[in-house]
């Protein structure tokens, strides 16, 4: 399952783990108009191979729907990559990216009973360190210092992710890693093989 499917990496990561035969279950906001540029094309690969691509309305500021869909698919794997990613937007609508998306996935996850089961994913982001000249992804979480409403969301997303881990949840079940990308968009398609990898 794939929170934020229509946004750039969650589409990279459907192609994904379609080719490697999964079922891929993605999680899109309802709009009146269209905002499914990204995944169009899997669409019609269902058409023409049988891909099973499956899309469901939900919004990640609405636990109920969550809960609904994670409790009908039963997923293996989340993978979170819902967010308002823009950080210059972050500072005109902090409250909307604040979004606790994680932490309703993860109380869906252990509301439903599914700890054992689904491996939880959750996107972050080199934005973690900010200011610091340090980087988390040695490791070093004394690093962190978020300069944007954006940064603040993504770092309460990676501790509410590693709580869970560790006060709810089984090491040997949940597994959960940050990847801090080199800011290099143009090797973002690669990203997906990262998500992929992280979570086995
Ligand atoms: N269903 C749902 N989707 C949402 C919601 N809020 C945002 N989204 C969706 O989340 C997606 C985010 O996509 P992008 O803005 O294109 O971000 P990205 O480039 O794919 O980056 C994501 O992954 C990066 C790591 O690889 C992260 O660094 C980044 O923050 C983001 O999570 C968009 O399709 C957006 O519509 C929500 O409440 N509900």
């Amino acid at each position: 399952m794939i929170a934020g499917v229509t946004g750039q990496d969650g589409a990279y990561l459907a192609e994904l783990l379609l080719d490697k035969e999964y079922e891929v279950h993605g999680i899109k906001r309802r709009s009146s108009f269209f905002n499914t540029a990204r995944i169009d094309h899997l669409f019609n690969d269902v058409h023409e191979t049988g891909k099973p691509f499956y899309l469901h309305h939900g919004d990640m500021t609405d636990s109920s729907s969550l809960t609904r869909i994670i409790q009908k698919v039963q997923p293996d794997e989340i993978y979170n990559l819902a967010a308002q990613s823009h950080v210059a937007v972050s500072f005109e609508e902090p409250e909307y990216t604040a979004n606790l998306g994680a932490l309703r996935i993860l109380e869906a996850i252990r509301i439903l009973g599914l700890e054992k089961k689904t491996k939880f994913y959750q996107a972050s982001t080199s934005e973690l360190s900010g200011s610091s000249t340090g980087s988390p992804a040695k490791g070093n979480h004394a690093v962190f210092y978020p300069r944007s409403p954006y940064a603040v969301a993504k770092l309460y997303a990676y501790w509410i992710t590693v709580n869970y881990r560790e006060y709810h949840l089984t090491k040997r079940y949940f597994k959960m890693k940050e990847l801090t990308p080199t800011g290099d968009w143009s090797l973002s398609f690669l990203y997906a093989d990262c998500f992929f990898v992280i979570l086995f």
